[in-house]
């Protein structure tokens, strides 16, 4: 069994005698310890004594219990007919889970030195890497959390509980072991049995170097990692179906739509993959629902998605190219019509010429059948079919579009996320949004962050002492195809 309690699934176990607070290897979760979820106070900053500026939706959210409620009862509503709408098993869904399950178990994993060093897109791997890390720094704290309670040795705080939906191989382990609040479970869930094996793998090296992570003992953010949590990995389609059936999902609380006080986790991390889910309406709901169920009242819900206002303007721009070259065709067209009537003989020669060369275009062709596309050196985007004349994609599932960059991602179908639909179906499952930020905006606000900044030189991203930047133009353009964001459960 697959599940809470599973040995294959847990990390070393750790000898009577070690049985010391400064230990750190991991301890067992024990979810009949859970506390109940407690009452959100005021932030402050992960990374000093001064509040964080970020007001969290409490009190002051939107979101009203009676508008709540009714957006619960709505989305109830829709679930159903989209049930009854739906056939029970829709084949192409699978094959396409089936296309992206196989393409990210064939990716190799090439080690921390190969993505450092010869890797091409080494800047944008960094790149990527630090925006996550910013996130996480960011977001993942309580609000009540105290900075640096944990170094003073007081341990009166209370540890975070980690959902990471579409963890891939693992490559946020060591990020989350250096999260500001100490993270006492980490659960992974992904469709790639092989990234999941490559994952548990991973976890178990970093336990069996001590907890200390892949960087001699203090991490790329300067400090000393924490005592390495306990972490947990399931193979699971997040989208497609519940992950309320997972014993350790169930264990930390999981609830099905009706809003309760749950313990649940505290954030649900999402890196990279939410875009798969925007294939059906039915499948974006049910990883809404997979969110908000595991989420905690004030947990919160981060990730980052590839942006539909980029998305949104190449297509605009493609689709007026597109529509000004069948015009300027048309026009010739018509006015090579309008010549020949004026002098026959001379358009039989060149029909005859045009035969010769092979070149008479058949009757009936459509211009029209190219398709939106862009790319540069290290990464292509490309529409296999039409694409909305302006920009905005309605209705907002199904648009699909396949993905290449250069070493990672060979051709994978992925979805557009329309961001507004996405902002108010998120709504409709009691997410409220807090932060949402295209990378180069991520890069502009928190370079100079007194925490932040210098992280970005460790992480490879610039020079030291506040240099220049190591990631190239061609890699700032496919990193700003993302946005990052941040959502509370209310
Ligand atoms: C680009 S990788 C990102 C991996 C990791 N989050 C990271 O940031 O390194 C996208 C991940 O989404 C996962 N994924 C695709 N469909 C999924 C689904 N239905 N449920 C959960 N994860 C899914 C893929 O298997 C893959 O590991």
């Amino acid at each position: 069994m697959a599940g809470y309690g599973d040995r294959d699934n847990s990390p070393p176990r750790r000898g009577r005698d070690n049985d010391n607070e400064n230990d750190e290897l991991p301890q067992p979760f024990d979810a009949k310890k859970l506390a109940p979820a407690k009452k959100r106070q005021r932030s402050t900053s992960p990374g000093g004594d001064t509040p964080r500026l970020q007001k969290r939706p409490g009190r002051r959210s939107r979101i009203t219990d009676a508008s709540r409620e009714q957006a619960r009862r709505a989305a109830e509503e829709r679930e159903r007919a989209l049930e009854q709408e739906a056939p029970a098993v829709d084949p192409r869904r699978n094959i396409i889970n089936d296309v992206v399950r196989a393409h990210y178990n064939a990716v190799p994993e090439r080690g921390r030195d190969w993505r450092k060093t010869d890797s091409r897109i080494k800047g944008l791997r960094s790149f990527n890497n630090w925006v996550k890390s910013c996130i996480i720094q960011k977001f993942s704290p309580d609000e009540d959390h105290t900075p640096g309670a944990l170094a003073r040795g007081t341990h009166s705080d209370k540890k975070l509980l980690v959902l990471d939906i579409g963890c891939g191989k693992g490559g946020d382990l060591g990020k989350w072991q250096q999260a500001p609040q100490q993270v006492e479970l980490y659960v992974g869930l992904d469709p790639a049995d092989v990234s999941i094996d490559q994952a548990r793998e991973r976890y178990r090296s970093m336990a069996n170097r001590g907890g200390h992570g892949g960087r001699g003992g203090r991490g790329g953010y300067g400090r000393r990692p924490q005592r390495l949590f306990d972490a947990r990995f399931h193979t699971k389609d997040c989208f497609g179906e519940t992950i309320g059936n997972i014993d350790i999902i169930r264990d930390v609380g999981f609830t099905q739509g009706q809003i309760a006080e749950h313990r649940g986790f505290d954030v649900v991390s999402m890196m990279f993959c939410m875009h798969y889910a925007f294939e059906t309406e039915q499948k974006a709901r049910q990883m809404l629902k997979n969110v908000a169920g595991a989420l905690r009242k004030g947990g919160r819900f981060i990730g980052c998605i590839p942006n539909s206002d980029v998305i949104g303007s190449k297509v605009e721009k493609f689709n007026k190219q597109l529509k000004e070259k069948i015009e300027k065709k048309a026009k010739a067209e018509a006015e090579d019509k309008a010549k020949s009537t004026e002098n026959p003989a001379k358009e039989e020669d060149g029909a005859k010429l045009d035969q010769e060369d092979g070149e008479v275009e058949e009757e009936g062709e459509v211009e029209g059948e190219e398709t939106a596309q862009w790319s540069n050196d290290i990464y292509r985007v490309r529409f296999p079919g039409k694409t909305p004349e302006d920009g905005i994609f309605r209705p907002p599932f199904g648009w699909k579009y396949n993905f290449f960059l250069h070493e990672a991602v060979e051709e994978v179908p992925e979805y557009v996320v329309p961001w507004e639909a996405f902002r108010a179906l998120a709504e409709d499952y009691n997410l409220e949004l807090q932060y949402h930020k295209s990378f180069r905006d991520v890069w502009e606000t928190e370079k100079d962050d007194r925490e932040l900044g210098p992280l970005s030189e460790r992480m490879g991203v610039r020079e030291r002492h506040g240099g220049a930047l190591l990631v190239s133009p061609e890699e700032m353009e496919a990193a700003s195809f993302y946005v990052a964001f941040c959502f509370y459960r209310v």
